[in-house]
């Protein structure tokens, strides 16, 4: 049986007068790379805000795990890994410095922290950079660094805003790649929100994001189906068109 990683239901949050998000709702079962589409403004990074608790939402619940994120926050973070759109590591600091501050504030004994810092680096091609500071790295051996302190305490979600924002072609698709395999092979749920069509793929689950209302919903081949069109860019500029 497949166990619900998070759930959103009737979720909304207003910047003043502004409505940023609309009554969303959103199921993401555990082991699924999940892809969140939407242009500039649609409302992506005010979604992971409320996720993240940075904001709090006017109405509607989040759940985590079936951890409800306002009344047991703590259990339903303890699930989250997050890679925030902008980089939030200290640049100054190494690689192992930097995943090992995380470690410490999950609580995480120092000798273990040591064996999973190993274990992250390695499994991100990171594990000879280890003592390098984060300056030094390129774009993309910095996201792959975030990524790695964000699995560290092992969650089981992993929040994902424009994470590939900013890198070459080559290096997004490779990180792309990564947590897709992520998802497969350890069950990892994936919310990867983005405004680039070709990081979804054909037989995801999607929401397409718009204006703060979710325009639609489901696996992509399905919703190519149900709106009769021919291809993901053909679907996102008709439902995304402004009306005449
Ligand atoms: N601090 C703020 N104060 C007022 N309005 C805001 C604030 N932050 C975002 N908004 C508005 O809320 C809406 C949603 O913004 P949000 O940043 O969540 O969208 P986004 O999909 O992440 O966009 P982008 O792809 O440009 O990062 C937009 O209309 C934006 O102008």
């Amino acid at each position: 049986m497949t166990h619900s990683a998070l759930s959103i239901k009737n979720l909304s949050y207003y910047y003043g007068e502004r409505c940023a998000l609309n009554e969303l709702s959103v199921d993401i079962a555990e082991g699924v790379f999940f892809g969140l589409l939407g242009p500039n403004g649609a409302g992506k990074t005010t979604l992971m805000s409320l996720l993240t608790r940075l904001l709090k939402p006017a109405s509607g619940e989040i759940t985590v795990f079936n951890y409800a994120l306002n009344k047991q926050a703590n259990q339903a973070m303890r699930n989250i890994g997050v890679v925030f759109q902008q980089s939030t590591l200290d640049l100054d600091l190494s690689v192992a410095q930097n995943l090992a501050y995380h470690g410490a504030l999950h609580g995480i004994a120092p000798k273990e922290v040591r064996i999973r810092i190993q274990q992250e680096l390695t499994r991100f091609d990171l594990a000879d950079r280890r003592h390098e500071r984060v300056r030094n790295l390129n774009g993309g051996h910095r996201r792959r660094v975030e990524l790695a302190r964000a699995l560290l305490h092992r969650p089981k979600l992993l929040l994902l805003d424009e994470a590939s924002a900013g890198l070459d072609i080559d290096t997004r698709a490779s990180l792309n790649r990564h947590l897709r395999h992520l998802c497969r092979d350890e069950g990892i749920a994936a919310l990867w929100t983005t405004h680039l069509i070709e990081e979804i793929h054909e037989d995801d689950q999607l929401l397409i994001l718009n204006g703060g209302r979710s325009l639609a919903q489901g696996q992509v081949q399905t919703l190519l189906s149900k709106h009769d069109a021919k291809n993901l860019p053909a679907l996102f500029s008709q439902l995304t068109r402004p009306a005449a």
